[in-house]
């Protein structure tokens, strides 16, 4: 089975979040239970594509409007990644170093889109699935459908998969002409409030649509920027799967990016020498918990509450906690938060900016890691730090909700409260404070998490059933 995934982002390639992880992963797990995946992405001028070596498999020109955009499709050579890698290069537009925000990101993503199916269609290929992540390649599925240009492939199979539905990539008809000629009948699909939403229409012309945990697939219509009813009114054609995470990555045992590496048994072990190493660095004190919040700095992540959370219970719990946070966001949410690594010296540092390896350290390091996230799709970082037994205390909400457990109920091992606020996140840290003074609760518990399977063996399955239930109906 053939399936192209549709992405602006893939780890190691070009990473800002979640979505790259789970790119640069569910393929991998595809080949190796026997499909052909391979991942289509944007150009970017970064490391991973300047030092690996890629080939041109095809070239041509693509129509934006009245631009005439040369393209190039590019391979990796080597397939170092366990799967075809295929990178779109339009000189001057998709050639760029940032992933998103620049002020012609419509013209960018529309262009990659047609860029990917021009080089299908010319080159005669036929992907028995394409499967789009996250509204940057949400136009397929319509354009497949309703382009003449396309129409020997009107019945390729698409899978559109929601990362996150709070950004739609929404643009205004004016634009309509980027589009190629298409079925005037039909651009009702690819309206949503008197726009062209790539998010709303990928949801009504894709196969099936899959949120990336089950409780989201419920919160969308309540929960989704504006496209709440459509979200209701196309419930039955979604499917939550959970993500899954990539063990050979993450891996506690093996994890180059740690101070020291470690198993389940010698967890307590493994731990301490990480969180010296990280207090070390951070100036904090390891004898007591490190409370470490890893992510982008933004509302959806609660990050906004973050600044009065942590001074509130550095106040309340003197000389008990520390806290460790590595993120990069909103400014004033930056600037917060450095204020009070001046203020709380010793109890709380802060690293502003990207630092993959950090990540890792702060997974393997820290005793807690909080996520009081208002939207939490699915969520990886739970999933790194119960592999690296470390306690997630997370708000109960999206995937956040169907993967941890509270410590307090039958066979649990996570922090759980119900909202985004400062008093839910104080009760909980003097939960977590209590714990950590538990050494054999807090042993059991870390060996408890560090059993858990979240591998992606379980979820590339459930894609799998779904492409092929698709086939199986589109084909009769
Ligand atoms: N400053 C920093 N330095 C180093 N590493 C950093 C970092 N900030 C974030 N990361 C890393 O980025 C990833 C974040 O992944 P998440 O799944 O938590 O969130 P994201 O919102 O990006 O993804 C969206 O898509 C994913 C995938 O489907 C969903 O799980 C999620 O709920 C949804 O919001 C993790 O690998 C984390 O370690």
């Amino acid at each position: 089975m053939k399936i192209y995934h549709l992405s602006a982002e893939c780890y190691p390639v070009a990473k800002v979040g979640g979505l790259a992880d789970v790119v640069g992963a569910l393929p991998k797990y595809q080949n190796l239970a026997g499909l052909d995946a391979a991942v289509v992405m944007p150009f970017y001028d970064r490391k991973f594509i300047r030092e690996n070596e890629f080939e041109t498999v095809f070239q041509s020109a693509t129509l934006l409007g009245t631009r005439r955009l040369y393209f190039e499709i590019l391979r990796e050579k080597t397939n170092k990644l366990g799967f075809p890698l295929y990178l779109v290069k339009i000189p001057g537009l998709v050639d760029r170093e940032n992933i998103y925000s620049y002020p012609d990101e419509t013209e960018q993503f529309i262009s990659f889109q047609l860029a990917f199916l021009d080089w299908i269609s010319y080159s005669q290929q036929s992907p028995d699935i394409i499967h789009c992540h996250d509204h940057h390649s949400g136009l397929v599925p319509f354009l497949l459908k309703y382009s003449k240009l396309y129409a020997r492939l009107a019945n390729t199979p698409t899978v559109f998969t929601i990362h996150n539905g709070q950004y739609h990539g929404a643009f205004g008809w004016d634009k309509l002409s980027y589009l190629p000629e298409i079925d005037l009948s039909k651009t009702g699909l690819l309206d949503w409030s008197g726009g062209i939403n790539p998010l709303a229409s990928a949801v009504r012309c894709a196969d099936r649509y899959t949120t990336v945990s089950p409780s989201y697939l419920d919160e969308l219509s309540h929960n989704s920027n504006g496209l709440e009813y459509l979200f209701f009114l196309e419930r039955d054609k979604g499917i939550g799967i959970i993500n899954g995470i990539d063990t050979e990555v993450w891996n506690p045992a093996t994890d180059p990016m740690i101070a020291a590496k470690y198993e389940a048994l010698k967890v307590t072990a493994g731990k301490k020498e990480n969180k010296e190493a990280l207090c070390a660095r951070f100036n904090l004190d390891p004898a007591k918990p490190v409370v470490n919040f890893i992510g982008r700095l933004v509302v959806e992540k609660g990050a906004d509450v973050l600044p009065a959370a942590v001074e509130t219970s550095l106040t309340d719990y003197a000389g008990k906690v520390n806290f460790l946070i590595l993120g990069t966001g909103d400014p004033d949410t930056e600037k917060e938060l450095q204020e009070l690594k001046e203020k709380f010296p010793g109890g709380c540092n802060v690293y502003i900016g990207y630092n993959e390896e950090l990540a890792h350290l702060c997974y393997a390091g820290s005793d807690f890691l909080l996520m009081p996230s208002r939207v939490e799709p699915c969520g990886l970082n739970q999933l790194y730090s119960l592999r690296y037994g470390t306690v997630p205390m997370v708000r109960s909400t999206g995937g956040l909700k169907d993967t941890v457990i509270d410590f307090g109920d039958k066979g649990g091992y996570g922090i759980r409260y119900n909202n985004t606020s400062v008093e839910d996140i104080c009760y909980s840290i003097s939960r977590a404070i209590e714990l950590y003074a538990d050494h054999k609760k807090m042993q059991t518990l870390r060996k408890r998490m560090m059993a858990l399977d979240f591998s992606w063996d379980k979820s590339a399955k459930q894609y799998m059933e779904l492409y092929k239930s698709i086939i199986s109906t589109t084909t009769i």
